[in-house]
């Protein structure tokens, strides 16, 4: 089964794919962008800011995830998969395309690999604020509030659009209340 956690930077997915590695230790973990050799240049590439356009960014992850599906997806569909990220990321970041169209590209990219299972870790705008003042902040990052606030919304219009089981979870909760929702979300038939 391949699930993918999902929420904007500061979320708190990076905190609780930590736990989970000791919950799921028969779990293949791994991440968009930079789950492959490849992708991880094409990380630094991306959050170096080196693409001046939107549309090339977009091709980058797109790549990215092309690779992640044919090294890592495809062959572990026997196993549990747990991804820092997917096409839902792809689709919400890339805020001037057009949803249908994006779905299409990813489809491609994914070679119709999507999750079986969507966690979306939802932050509050007080929240956000909080947890990026405490960080260095990249090049999507500094793009700034309302942006990442507006990608959190448009992450939630596109899985509300698509038939993929999913939950969203109050990401401000205490850590441990996260966790137990998100083990309890993955183990449930
Ligand atoms: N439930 C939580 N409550 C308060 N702070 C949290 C919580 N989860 C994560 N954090 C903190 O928020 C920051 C971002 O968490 P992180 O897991 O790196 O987010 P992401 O991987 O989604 O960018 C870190 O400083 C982390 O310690
Ligand atoms: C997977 C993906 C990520 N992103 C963005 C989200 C992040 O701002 C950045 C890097 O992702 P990530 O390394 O997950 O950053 P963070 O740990 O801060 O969430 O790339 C896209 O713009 N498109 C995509 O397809």
């Amino acid at each position: 089964m391949y699930v993918s956690i999902e929420g904007i930077d500061t979320a708190g997915k990076s905190t609780q794919l930590e736990i989970l590695r000791n919950k799921f230790k028969n779990a293949i973990f791994t991440k968009e962008p930079g789950g492959t050799v490849l992708g991880s240049k094409l990380r630094q590439i991306i959050l170096n800011g080196e693409a001046n356009s939107n549309i090339a960014e977009m091709f980058l992850f797109l790549a990215d995830r092309a690779e992640h599906t044919q090294e890592i997806i495809i062959p572990n569909l026997d196993k549990l998969i747990i991804s820092d990220r997917s096409f839902i990321s792809g689709i919400a970041y890339a805020k001037d395309e057009n949803i249908e169209k994006l779905l299409e590209l990813n489809r491609f990219a994914t070679q119709n690999n999507f999750p079986n299972k969507i966690i979306l870790l939802e932050l509050s705008k007080d929240e956000l604020i909080n947890r990026l003042s405490k960080k260095e902040n990249d090049s999507i990052e500094k793009r700034g509030i309302d942006y990442l606030m507006s990608i959190q919304s448009r992450m939630k219009e596109v899985i509300k659009s698509i038939k993929i089981e999913h939950i969203f979870i109050d990401a401000g909760q205490k850590i441990e209340e996260i966790e137990k929702q998100i083990e309890d979300f993955i183990n449930a038939k």
